[in-house]
């Protein structure tokens, strides 16, 4: 079964008007990873769409989805797809591809029909495309590992950029996922923005019984959304993107929109939150 939720661009100053509710029914996405099901979200921030899916005892094939008016949803698109779960199985254009935990299958423009199966909990991403990459996977030893910050902030991690220049192609996908050192909670913290792009948070491998504190808003407007375990964010372009757990967990981030090499980052300075 496919559901598929759109999500309209809210503005800046629509959302600083909005109460708890409505800011989780515009930037906050739950429920994405139900076992038989494919649950995808459009959102109109530079038309990422992002979702779940669980193919448990069957399988599942992503192809026609309606909302992006072309026969297939690859024909001009690229994906991008982690495995949080068990080891799974992808097959696109004839070929079947493991993809372990921690994997990342990226999965070009054109390339078809993409079914899913085994024990996989699969979360998707895909961006308008302009031309065909290579279909590629990465394996976890074969991303960019970025380390920064310290214990003493409470934010050392290390992130681990899969879809990017130097590891892998792609039109305008970019993605990975932050891993923490024990102990250290914060994410993205100092915090940034880059108006020229958005961005989509899943935090995963968080306890049932913990949550993530995510900050959202301008700079010198901000608001927060607490999260459970594998559930997603959208950060609009104008918002900071921040978060601490009260445990453990691990976050994939994924873009689109103009800049592809990760150094685009307008840091807020702290003394400027508000
Ligand atoms: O624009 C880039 C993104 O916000 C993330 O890559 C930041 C992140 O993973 C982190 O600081 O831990
Ligand atoms: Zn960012």
């Amino acid at each position: 079964m496919l559901t598929v939720e759109t999500r309209y661009a809210i503005d800046p100053q629509t959302a600083k008007g909005l109460d708890t509710q409505g800011l989780r029914s515009h930037f906050h996405a739950d429920g994405l990873f139900a076992e038989g099901e494919i649950r995808l979200v459009y959102t109109h921030y530079d038309r990422l769409i992002l979702g779940g899916a669980v193919p448990g005892a069957g399988s599942l094939t992503l192809d026609h989805v309606a909302e992006t008016g072309t026969p297939s949803m690859l024909d001009r698109r690229e994906m991008g797809i982690l495995n949080i779960g068990e080891a799974g199985e992808v097959s696109v254009g004839g070929t079947n591809y493991t993809v372990n935990n921690g994997d990342v299958l990226y999965i070009g423009m054109g390339s078809g029909p993409v079914t899913l199966s085994g024990k996989g909990r699969f979360y998707i991403l895909s961006a308008p495309a302009h031309r065909s990459c290579p279909t590629k996977l990465i394996r976890i030893e074969d991303a960019r590992r970025v380390e920064l910050g310290a214990s003493e902030t409470c934010n050392e991690r290390v992130i681990l950029q899969f879809l990017h220049p130097e590891v892998a192609e792609s039109c305008q996908l970019l993605m990975g996922y932050t891993q923490f050192a024990p102990g250290s909670v914060w994410n993205t913290m100092p915090a940034h923005v880059h108006d020229r792009r958005m961005e989509a948070y899943l935090y995963f491998d968080l306890a049932d019984d913990q949550r993530v504190f995510h900050f959202m808003g301008q700079p010198e407007e901000t608001r927060h959304i607490v999260m459970g375990n594998e559930e997603a964010v959208i950060s609009p372009p104008w918002s900071i993107h921040c978060g601490a757990g009260t445990g453990a967990y691990t976050f994939c981030w994924a873009m689109a929109g103009d800049n592809v090499d990760f150094t685009d980052m307008d840091m807020v300075a702290m003394g400027d939150l508000r």
